[in-house]
């Protein structure tokens, strides 16, 4: 049976929700948001457009929406492009899941030119067979078109799929589409996905995880 992975981008293959936070922190409170890094940590999930809303909401037009968005990444890259590389262990999964011909996908809330900055700074573009991007969804995290729509195209069916997972959010995502989630420890706790029945782990980082195991057909279930 073929199986696929599905990952998130952001906390999940590189370490940097930290960065987006504080840029967003930064922007929203400079338009008189006045949230806590805590509050604006709750807030980080799914489209930028869709945060500037629920922040924000009916104040801005799309074009106004589009040149904040491409404005906090500008922020967010030249902060984070000093420590861009991928979490411990996953160059090594990567290329043992490419090996074993089980296709990979990144299903992401990020705007492609975040997507871009990662997989061009750190060449791992090869390794993927499908990228599911903002600008390519209806409805961001957590509705579950974005990780329905990786699993259309790399054609496999969705119980056949196994999402990496930093975020609540994207967990519930995954619980969504009918998928089961590993979870990547990056930015939240194992207390906060409490209310998700489909977590097949949680890691700290690649090192502990292999291909082979993980898509054992038991663990698989
Ligand atoms: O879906 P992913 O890859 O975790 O991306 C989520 C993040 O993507 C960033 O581009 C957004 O600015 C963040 O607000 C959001 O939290």
């Amino acid at each position: 049976m073929q199986k696929a992975f599905l990952f998130d981008l952001n906390g999940t293959m590189i370490d940097d929700m930290e960065f987006h936070i504080r840029a967003w922190h930064s922007i929203l409170n400079g338009l008189g948001a006045h949230l806590s890094y805590e509050e604006t940590k709750l807030q980080c999930y799914g489209k930028n457009h869709e945060l500037l809303e629920r922040t924000f909401p009916g104040r801005f037009t799309l074009a106004e929406k589009d040149t904040m968005s491409i404005e906090k990444e500008k922020q967010y890259q030249e902060a984070f492009r000093p420590q861009l590389k991928l979490i411990d262990g996953l160059a090594v999964f990567m290329e043992e899941a490419k090996q074993l011909n089980i296709p990979m996908a990144i299903g992401s809330a990020a705007i492609m030119f975040n997507i871009d900055f990662v997989l061009d700074g750190l060449n791992i573009r090869h390794y993927i067979n499908a990228i599911v991007s903002a600008d390519d969804v209806n409805i961001s995290k957590p509705h579950p078109e974005t990780f329905l729509k990786c699993a259309e195209q790399l054609g496999v069916a969705p119980e056949n799929c196994i999402v990496f997972e930093d975020s609540p959010k994207g967990v519930e995502a995954a619980a969504a589409a009918g998928m089961k989630a590993v979870v990547i420890t990056t930015m939240h706790e194992e207390h906060e996905f409490a209310a998700y029945n489909n977590i097949l782990c949680f890691i700290e980082d690649y090192r502990s995880l292999t291909v082979e195991n993980l898509t054992k057909e038991q663990s698989f279930m």
